[in-house]
C-alpha cells in the first residue's frame, strides 16, 4: 500500500465513499479509511432497514384501504418474513459489495480507524494494533458521521436501552416499546414496531415532528393513533429504571409511569468528531463550521461532509455535500479555483442547496415530504413570502383510497413569484418531492410553472390546485 495519497477520506459512509469518488474522477488519488462496516450508517443501521422495517405495513395498509384488494388481505404482517427481508436489505451486515465498489472506482480502501497527526498526516490503526501514517498530498476530508445524542435523564445510563442502532438490526419484536423523542428517526420506528405488533408509546419534547407544518405532521399523528401507537407530547422523562421483572419503567411529570420491555431513545445525533485530534489545530469539535465548499474554517487542507459537518443529517444531502467538496479539491489541484478562494453560490463547488433546498421525507404512512425554507426561516432571510396551503383531494387520491387524506402547502416569494419551499403529506406523496426541489433550484416563475401540465389522473395534480389557490 502506498502511504501518500492525493486525498485520504476518513469514513467510507455515503458521503465519504462519494467524496473519494468525485476526487478519483477528478484525475486525483484517494484512500478511503474505514473503521467499521464501507457503506456507513445508511446502509447498515438507519435509512435502509428502518425503510425495510416500514414498507410491508405500508403495502399491507394500501391493499387494506382499497376495495376488492382489501378482501383479498386475510393474514397479518409475517414477522419472520419482515426481518429476512431487512436482512437482505443490508446484505445481513456484510460490506463484501461495498467494498468492491470502492476498489472499483479506483479508490484505495484501508481498514482502520484514523486520526489526524499533523498537517495533511493521517495516522491509521489497524485492528492487530499496528499503526502506520498516510499523507495527503492536497487534502483530508472528514466523513465520520454521527453519534447518538442522549439525554441526561436519572437513570437511563443504568438500564439497558436502544438506540436506533440496535432498534434498526433487532431479530426481535418487543412486546412493548417506550421511544423517547419524536424526531423523524422515533416516530418512523414507532410506527414500524406498531405494525409489527408492539404496544408502542412516543415521549416527545415538544410536539411530534415539530420541525414539519402543524397539518402535515397531525395527519401523521392520525396515522399513528390508528396503528394504536400512543403519542405523549410536550414531556420529558423524569426517571427510567429496571423494574424486577426485566422491564423498564418511565416515569414523567405528573405521576404516570410507563413500563415496556424496551426503551428506544431518539432523541437526536451530534457529529462524530472526537478523537481526531482536531484540537491540535485548533479546531473544538462543538464548534467546528465549513465554507461553501466544504473546508474546515482556518485550515487550508482540511474540509468534512455528510452528518460530521455540522449541517443537514440526511444520507443524500451528505452526498451532494461529498459531490461539491470532491469536485472542489479536484479544481484546487488543477488551479481552476484558487487556494484562498470560497465558490460562488450555485457554482459546482459551492453546497448553495444546502442553505435553500434541502428536500426531507418522513417515510411514516402517511409520510411526508418537504424541501426549502419554511416560512420562519423565509422571513428571517428577508424574503417577502406567502403560504399556499389546499387538502391533497384530486382525483387520483380517491382513485389511489377510498379515505385518502392529504395535504400540500406551496411557499411563494411574492416578488419573484417563485417557489422557494414546499410541504406534502398523505400516502405515498414522496416521490412528489423532487418536482418542488427541481422548481425551487431551478427559480422556475409561477407563469412558467402553470404549462407543467400533470397528468391525470396523478397526484401531482395537486400542483395545479396551488397556482390556482394563488391565483394564477
Ligand atoms: C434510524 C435512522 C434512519 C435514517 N433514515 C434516513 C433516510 O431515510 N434518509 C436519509 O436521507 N437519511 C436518513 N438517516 C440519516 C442518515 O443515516 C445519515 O445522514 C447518513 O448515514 C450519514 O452518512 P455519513 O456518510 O455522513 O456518515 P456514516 O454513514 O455514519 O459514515 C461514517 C463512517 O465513518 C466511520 N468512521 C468514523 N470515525 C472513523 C475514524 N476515526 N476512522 C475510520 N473510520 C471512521 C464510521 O465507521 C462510519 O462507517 C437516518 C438516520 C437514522 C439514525
Ligand atoms: N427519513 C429520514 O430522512 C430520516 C429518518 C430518521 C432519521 N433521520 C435523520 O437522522 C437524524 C437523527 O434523527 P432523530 O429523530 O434522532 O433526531 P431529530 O433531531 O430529528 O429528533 C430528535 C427529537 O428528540 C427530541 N428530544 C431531545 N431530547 C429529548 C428528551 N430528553 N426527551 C424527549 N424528547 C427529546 C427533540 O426535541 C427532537 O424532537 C436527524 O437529523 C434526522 O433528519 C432522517
Amino acid at each position: 500500500m502506498d502511504s501518500e495519497y492525493d486525498v485520504i477520506v476518513i469514513g467510507a459512509g455515503a458521503a465519504g465513499e462519494n467524496a473519494a469518488d468525485r476526487a478519483v474522477k477528478g484525475g486525483l488519488s484517494a484512500a478511503l479509511v474505514e473503521s467499521d462496516l464501507v457503506g456507513g450508517a445508511c446502509s447498515y443501521w438507519a435509512c435502509e432497514p428502518s425503510k425495510a422495517l416500514l414498507r410491508p405495513g405500508a403495502a399491507l395498509r394500501a391493499a387494506r384501504s382499497v376495495a376488492g384488494a382489501r378482501e383479498a388481505v386475510t393474514g397479518s404482517l409475517d414477522i419472520p418474513q419482515v426481518l429476512a427481508r431487512r436482512d437482505a436489505a443490508v446484505n445481513s451486515w456484510d460490506d463484501t459489495s461495498q467494498a468492491e465498489w470502492v476498489s472499483g472506482a479506483g479508490i484505495e480502501l484501508v481498514r482502520g480507524r484514523a486520526r489526524l497527526s499533523g498537517a495533511r498526516r493521517v495516522v491509521v490503526s489497524d485492528d492487530r494494533g499496528d499503526h502506520f501514517t498516510l499523507t495527503a498530498r492536497h487534502a483530508v476530508v472528514l466523513a465520520t458521521g454521527s453519534a447518538p445524542a442522549v439525554p441526561r435523564i436519572p437513570g437511563l445510563h443504568d438500564v439497558p436501552f436502544w438506540t436506533t442502532k440496535e432498534a434498526t438490526s433487532t431479530h426481535e419484536v418487543p412486546e412493548s416499546l417506550v421511544v423517547l423523542g419524536g424526531g423523524v428517526a422515533g416516530t418512523e420506528l414507532a410506527q414500524a414496531f406498531g405494525r409489527l405488533g408492539a404496544r408502542v408509546t412516543v415521549v416527545a419534547r415538544g410536539p411530534l415532528l415539530s420541525a414539519f407544518p402543524v397539518d402535515a405532521r397531525g395527519l401523521v399523528a392520525e396515522g399513528l393513533a390508528a396503528d394504536g401507537v400512543e403519542v405523549i407530547e410536550n414531556t420529558s422523562a423524569e426517571l427510567v429504571e429496571n423494574t424486577d421483572d426485566g422491564a423498564v419503567r418511565v416515569s414523567l411529570p405528573g405521576g404516570r409511569a410507563l413500563e415496556a420491555a424496551r426503551l428506544l431513545v431518539a432523541t437526536g445525533r451530534r457529529p462524530a468528531l472526537d478523537g481526531l485530534g482536531l484540537p491540535a489545530f485548533g479546531v473544538e469539535p462543538v464548534s467546528m463550521r465549513v465554507d461553501e465548499t466544504g473546508r474546515v474554517q482556518g485550515l487550508s487542507w482540511l474540509y468534512a461532509v455528510g452528518d460530521c459537518s455540522g449541517g443537514p443529517k440526511l444520507t443524500h444531502q451528505g452526498k451532494y455535500q461529498a459531490r461539491i467538496t470532491g469536485d472542489a479539491i479536484a479544481a484546487r489541484a488543477r488551479g481552476e479555483l484558487a487556494r484562498n478562494e470560497t465558490a460562488q453560490a450555485w457554482s459546482p463547488w459551492a453546497r448553495t442547496a444546502d442553505r435553500l433546498a434541502v428536500p426531507q421525507v418522513v417515510f411514516t404512512d402517511p409520510e411526508i415530504g418537504m424541501v426549502g425554507l419554511s416560512e420562519e426561516e423565509a422571513w428571517e432571510a428577508g424574503l417577502r413570502v406567502r403560504p399556499i396551503a389546499v387538502p391533497l383531494n384530486v382525483a387520483a387520491a380517491s382513485l389511489h383510497a377510498e379515505d385518502y387524506s392529504g395535504w400540500a402547502q406551496l411557499l411563494i416569494d411574492e416578488d419573484l413569484r417563485t417557489v422557494v419551499g414546499a410541504c406534502f403529506a398523505g400516502p405515498d406523496v414522496a416521490e412528489l418531492l423532487h418536482a418542488a426541489t427541481v422548481a425551487i433550484v431551478g427559480e422556475v416563475p409561477l407563469d412558467r410553472l402553470w404549462h407543467a401540465v400533470p397528468a391525470f389522473p396523478t397526484l401531482s395534480e395537486v400542483w395545479l390546485r396551488l397556482l390556482e389557490a394563488y391565483g394564477v
